[in-house]
C-alpha cells in the first residue's frame, strides 16, 4: 500500500454518494462550501444500484403488463403478449447507468471533489480512504457520514432459490412459484410484482397485520385474495432446505409445517454500516443496534460531525436520508434548519399502489378524543371507470374538535402522486373546509380526495347516503361494523 506523506485539508467531507450523500453534498456547494465526497462502489448508493431503482422499474414493468389487459377496451387488440426478462434486465441496467453518470455530471457541475475509496475515521478530524493500493488521509472541518446499511451476512441467501429484497431484481428467471416473507413494504411490493410477472405467489407473516390504516389493509387483502396471492399469517419460518426447489419450514400458530416454491424472497436484518468506518473509535454514540444517534439537525455526538440516512436511528428511506442530507448541509453552511420525520409519506409500489401521510385512524383515536373517518371508493370517480382501473379507496381520517386533517390514506391508481396533496395539507394544518372550498380537476384522481373530505359531512356526491353513515363520529366497534357493511 501507498501511504500518503502528507495530509490534505478539506472543508466539508461526505462519506458515501447514496441519495443522503449526493444531496448533502450538492447543497452545501450550493451554499458556498467546498466540499469532497467520498464512495467506495457506485454513486447513487444502495437506492439507485441495488434498491428504489431496481424494484420501481420491476413494478413498472408489472404495472404495463397488468395495463395491457385494459386495451381491448380503448380498441387496441394485442394478439401475442410475451416478457423477455434479459430485455428488462438491459434496460435497468442502461438506466441505472444513465442516472449514475447523471448524479456524477451534477457533482462535478456543482465543483463537489468526488473520491473513490473507503473512508474510516481516524481520529475526531482526520480520515483515511483506501483505494486498492492508495492510502490517503484528510483533515475536515465538517464531516457527514452518509454510509447507509449493510446487510447481515449470517442470514443465509444464496442468490439461486433464496433471495433477500435486493438481489431477487437481479434474478435471471420469473420464478414459478415464490414465497416472500415479511409484512414490510418491501416484501408487498416483491409479492405484488412478482405475481404480476407470471409467478405463483404465497405471503407469509408473523402476525396477522400489514402495518397499515384499517380500512386500507382490509381492501389490500381483498385485492391480494383476488390476484391469488396466498397469505399465511401468524407463522415463523424455521428451516429453509434448497435443491432442486425450496422447501421452507414453519410454524403456523404453534403447529410445524411446510411449503415447497422454486424460490423465497426474505428480508435480513439490517446492519449499520457502522464498522469498517471506526465510529466507536472516535467515541460517537450510537443506539443498542449499533445506529447512529443524531438529534434533529443531524447532529452526532462528537462535534463537527453529522450522521444522516439509513446509518442512522429510525426509519429507512430514501426521501427521509435526501432531506435529512440538506438538513445537515444547511446547518454546516450557518443555516438553521431542522428535520421532522412527522409527514413523511409511506409509500408502497403494490399494484395497485399505497400511500399513507400522517396517522391511520387506529393511531388517531390513541391520540384525539374525537375522530371522524371517511372511506370514498374509487370506483366512484368517472376517471376510474375510464381507465378501468376501478380498485380502491381513499381513506381520510380527522380530529373531529378542531375538524383538522391528521391522516390520508389511499390504495388505488395515482395514490404515489396524490401523496403530495396529503402531505401539503397535514403541513400546512389544513381543516376539512380547505379541503372542500379548493378546485380539483375533472375528470382525475384527485376528486377522490374532495369526495372523501365531503363524506366527513355526510356531503358526499358520488357515495350512496347509506355508505356515507360511518362517516359520522362512532366507537371504534360501531365503525368496524359500518365498514364490514360498506365492503
Ligand atoms: C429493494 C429496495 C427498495 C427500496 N425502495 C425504496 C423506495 O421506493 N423509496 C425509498 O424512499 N426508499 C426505498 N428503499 C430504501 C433506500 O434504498 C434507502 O433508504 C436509501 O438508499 C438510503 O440512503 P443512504 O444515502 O442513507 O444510504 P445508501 O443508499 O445505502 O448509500 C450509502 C453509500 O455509502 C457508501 N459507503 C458505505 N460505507 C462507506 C465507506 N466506509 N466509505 C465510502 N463509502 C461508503 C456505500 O457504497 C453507498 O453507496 C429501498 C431499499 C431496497 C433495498
Ligand atoms: N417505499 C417507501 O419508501 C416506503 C414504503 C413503506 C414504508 N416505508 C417506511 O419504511 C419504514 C420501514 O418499513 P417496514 O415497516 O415496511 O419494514 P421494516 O423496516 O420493518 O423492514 C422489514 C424487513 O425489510 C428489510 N428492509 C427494510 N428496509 C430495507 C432496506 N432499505 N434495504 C434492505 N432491506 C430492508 C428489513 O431488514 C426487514 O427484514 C416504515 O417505517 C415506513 O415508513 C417506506
Amino acid at each position: 500500500m501507498v501511504v500518503g506523506e502528507i495530509i490534505e485539508e478539506r472543508e466539508v467531507i461526505i462519506i458515501g454518494g447514496g441519495p443522503g450523500g449526493y444531496n448533502a453534498a450538492i447543497r452545501a456547494a450550493q451554499l458556498g462550501k467546498q466540499v469532497t465526497l467520498i464512495e467506495k462502489k457506485g454513486l447513487g448508493g444502495v437506492c439507485l444500484n441495488e434498491g428504489c431503482i431496481p424494484s420501481k422499474f420491476f413494478a413498472e414493468a408489472a404495472k404495463k403488463r397488468m395495463e395491457i389487459d385494459h386495451f381491448k377496451q380503448f380498441g387496441i387488440k394485442i394478439d401475442q403478449v410475451s416478457f423477455d426478462l434479459t430485455v428488462l434486465h438491459k434496460e435497468l441496467n442502461e438506466t441505472i447507468s444513465a442516472l449514475q453518470k447523471g448524479i456524477k455530471k451534477l457533482l462535478l457541475d456543482n465543483g463537489v471533489e468526488i473520491v473513490q475509496g473507503t473512508a474510516f475515521f481516524m481520529t475526531e478530524n482526520r480520515i483515511g480512504v483506501e483505494n486498492g493500493h492508495t492510502f490517503s488521509v484528510y483533515r475536515f472541518q465538517r464531516a457527514v457520514i452518509a454510509a447507509g446499511c449493510k446487510k447481515n451476512r449470517k442470514t443465509k441467501v444464496d442468490h439461486k432459490r433464496i433471495f433477500d429484497f435486493e438481489s431477487i431484481y437481479s434474478i435471471q428467471e420469473i420464478p414459478s412459484s415464490l414465497l416472500v416473507a415479511g409484512s414490510s413494504y418491501l416484501a408487498l411490493e416483491a409479492a405484488s410484482t412478482f405475481q404480476q410477472l407470471g409467478s405463483d405467489v404465497t405471503l407469509i407473516i408473523e402476525g396477522t397485520d400489514l402495518g397499515l390504516d384499517g380500512s386500507i389493509e382490509k381492501e389490500l387483502k381483498r385485492l391480494l385474495k383476488k390476484r391469488k396471492i396466498k397469505l399465511i399469517t401468524n407463522a415463523r419460518i424455521k428451516e429453509i432446505h434448497t435443491a432442486q426447489s425450496a422447501v421452507i419450514y414453519y410454524t403456523k400458530s404453534g403447529e410445524d409445517k411446510s411449503i415447497e416454491v422454486s424460490h423465497l424472497v426474505y428480508g435480513p436484518a439490517l446492519i449499520p454500516a457502522t464498522a469498517e468506518l471506526g465510529v466507536e473509535r472516535i467515541g460517537m454514540k450510537l443506539d443498542q443496534n449499533g445506529f447512529i444517534n443524531i438529534d434533529q439537525t443531524g447532529k452526532t455526538s462528537v462535534k463537527d460531525i453529522y450522521a444522516i440516512g439509513d446509518i442512522t436511528c429510525g426509519i429507512k428511506n430514501a426521501s427521509k436520508a435526501i432531506k435529512q442530507g440538506k438538513v445537515a448541509a444547511e446547518m454546516i453552511s450557518g443555516i438553521a434548519s431542522e428535520y421532522d420525520e412527522s409527514n413523511l409519506p409511506s409509500i408502497i409500489h403494490t399494484i395497485p399502489p399505497i400511500s399513507s401521510v400522517g396517522l391511520t385512524e387506529e393511531q388517531a383515536r390513541q391520540t384525539f378524543e374525537r375522530v371522524k373517518s371517511s372511506t370514498f371508493p374509487l370506483s366512484g370517480l368517472g376517471v376510474s371507470a375510464m381507465s378501468s382501473q376501478k380498485e380502491g379507496i381513499i381513506k381520510l381520517v380527522i380530529d373531529a374538535d378542531q375538524e383538522l386533517i391528521v391522516g390520508v390514506h389511499m390504495i388505488g391508481q395515482g395514490a404515489v402522486e396524490l401523496s403530495s396533496a396529503a402531505v401539503l395539507a397535514l403541513e400546512m394544518i389544513a381543516r376539512t373546509e380547505d379541503l372542500t372550498f379548493m378546485h380539483y380537476p375533472h375528470p382525475s384522481i384527485n376528486e377522490g380526495l374532495l369526495e372523501g373530505f365531503e363524506a366527513l359531512a355526510g356531503k358526499a356526491i358520488h357515495l350512496a347516503a347509506n355508505k356515507q353513515q360511518h362517516n359520522k363520529t362512532e366507537s371504534p366497534s360501531q365503525l368496524q361494523q359500518h365498514e364490514q357493511y360498506n365492503l
